[in-house]
C-alpha cells in the first residue's frame, strides 16, 4: 500500500490522514475538497501532499469523508473511475441508504462501509486532530460484501490506528445511532436554543452559565452542514428517538409540577446507572 486519496478534508478526512502519516510516513496522500479554502488549509497543514480532483490511477485506497447528503453520489463515481485493486472506504454517519445505493453495483465488492465513532463540535482542517480516531470504535457494515483482501487492508489500516473493530447491520446502525449520537445532537441544539430564547428577556444569563451548561450544550456548536443531512438520512429513527425524549421529558415535567419528590429521587437513581454503563465500555 502506498497511495491514499481523501475526499473531504475536514475533521473526520483530515484527522486520519494526519494520523495515518504518522503511522506510515512513507505513504502519499493526495485528495480533493470542494471548498477550496479548506483544500488550501489541508495542503498548508500537511494532511495532503497534493491536490487532485480526480481520484489517481494508482491509488490504492480512496476515503469519503463529506456529508452524508454528497456521499452517494461520490461513492458510484469513485466506484466507476477505480482500478480492480483499489478500496472505496465512507465515513458517513448513517450506513441504511448507502449500502442501498451500492447494493447492485458491480464493484460492490471494492467498497467498505464504515463509521468512526469519534468527533468534536468542530469542523475543518484546521480542527482535523492525529489523535481523533486513536482507540476509537470503528464500526462496519455490510463486512461479508467487501473483497477479502481489500477488507484485510482496510483492517490493517484501522488497527495500525488503534480503531476498535465491530460489526452491524446498517439497519440496526441506523436504529441505535439515531438515539446514542443524533438525539444528543438534537437535545444540545434544542437546549442552547431555549436558553438564547430566554436571552431576550435575561440579557446576561450566560454570566450564570457553569460547566454543566458548558457541558451539556457543547454540540449546539457543532457544524449545521453536516447535520441537517443526518437528519434527512435517518428521518424515521430520529422522529422514533424524539417522541421517546419528548415522551419522557412530559413524564418528568408531570412529576415536577406534582412535587412529587419520591418519585423524582426514584427516577433519576434508576438513570444514575448511565455513568456505570458508559464507564465500562471505555
Ligand atoms: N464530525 C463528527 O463528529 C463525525 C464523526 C463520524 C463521522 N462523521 C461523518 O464524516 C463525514 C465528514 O464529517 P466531518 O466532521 O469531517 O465534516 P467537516 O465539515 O469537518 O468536513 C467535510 C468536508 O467535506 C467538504 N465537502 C463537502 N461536500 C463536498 C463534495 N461534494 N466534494 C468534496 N468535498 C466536499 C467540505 O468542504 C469539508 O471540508 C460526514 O459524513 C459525517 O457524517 C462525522
Ligand atoms: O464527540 C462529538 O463531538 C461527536 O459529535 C461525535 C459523534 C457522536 O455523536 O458521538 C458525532 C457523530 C458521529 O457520526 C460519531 C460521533
Amino acid at each position: 500500500m502506498n497511495n491514499i486519496h481523501v475526499i473531504g478534508l475536514g475533521l473526520l478526512g483530515g484527522s486520519f490522514a494526519l494520523a495515518l502519516k504518522k503511522e506510515k510516513p512513507s505513504l502519499n496522500f493526495t485528495g480533493f475538497d470542494a471548498s477550496e479554502r479548506n483544500l488550501k488549509d489541508a495542503l498548508t497543514l500537511g494532511i495532503i501532499d497534493q491536490s487532485s480532483e480526480v481520484i489517481p490511477a494508482e491509488t490504492d485506497v480512496v476515503i469519503l469523508a463529506t456529508p452524508v447528503d454528497t456521499l452517494e453520489s461520490l461513492l458510484l463515481s469513485a466506484l466507476d473511475q477505480i482500478q480492480e485493486n483499489t478500496l472505496v472506504i465512507d465515513f458517513g454517519s448513517t450506513k441504511e441508504a448507502l449500502c442501498k445505493a451500492v447494493a447492485d453495483h458491480p464493484k460492490r465488492t471494492q467498497y467498505l462501509a464504515g463509521h468512526p465513532i469519534a468527533g468534536t463540535e468542530y469542523s475543518g482542517p484546521k480542527a482535523a486532530k492525529p489523535d481523533l480516531l486513536e482507540k476509537k470504535v470503528f464500526i462496519i457494515c455490510e463486512m461479508e460484501k467487501t473483497d477479502v483482501h481489500l477488507k484485510g487492508m482496510a483492517y490493517d489500516i484501522l488497527e495500525s490506528l488503534n480503531m476498535k473493530l465491530r460489526f452491524m447491520d446498517p439497519e440496526e446502525h441506523d436504529r441505535q445511532l439515531a438515539f446514542v449520537s443524533h438525539l444528543s445532537h438534537i437535545s444540545s441544539f434544542m437546549l442552547g436554543k431555549t436558553v438564547l430564547d430566554k436571552m431576550e428577556d435575561d440579557k446576561n444569563i450566560f454570566d450564570m452559565a457553569g460547566s454543566g451548561f458548558a457541558s451539556t450544550v457543547r454540540l449546539a456548536k457543532s457544524s449545521p452542514a453536516m447535520w441537517a443531512p443526518i437528519m434527512e438520512a435517518n428521518q424515521g429513527n430520529i422522529l422514533d428517538a424524539l417522541d421517546a425524549y419528548i415522551s419522557n421529558l412530559s413524564k418528568f415535567r408531570e412529576k415536577i409540577a406534582e412535587e412529587d419528590k419520591s418519585g423524582l429521587k426514584e427516577e433519576m437513581a434508576s438513570i444514575n446507572k448511565i455513568g456505570d454503563i458508559l464507564d465500562l465500555g471505555r
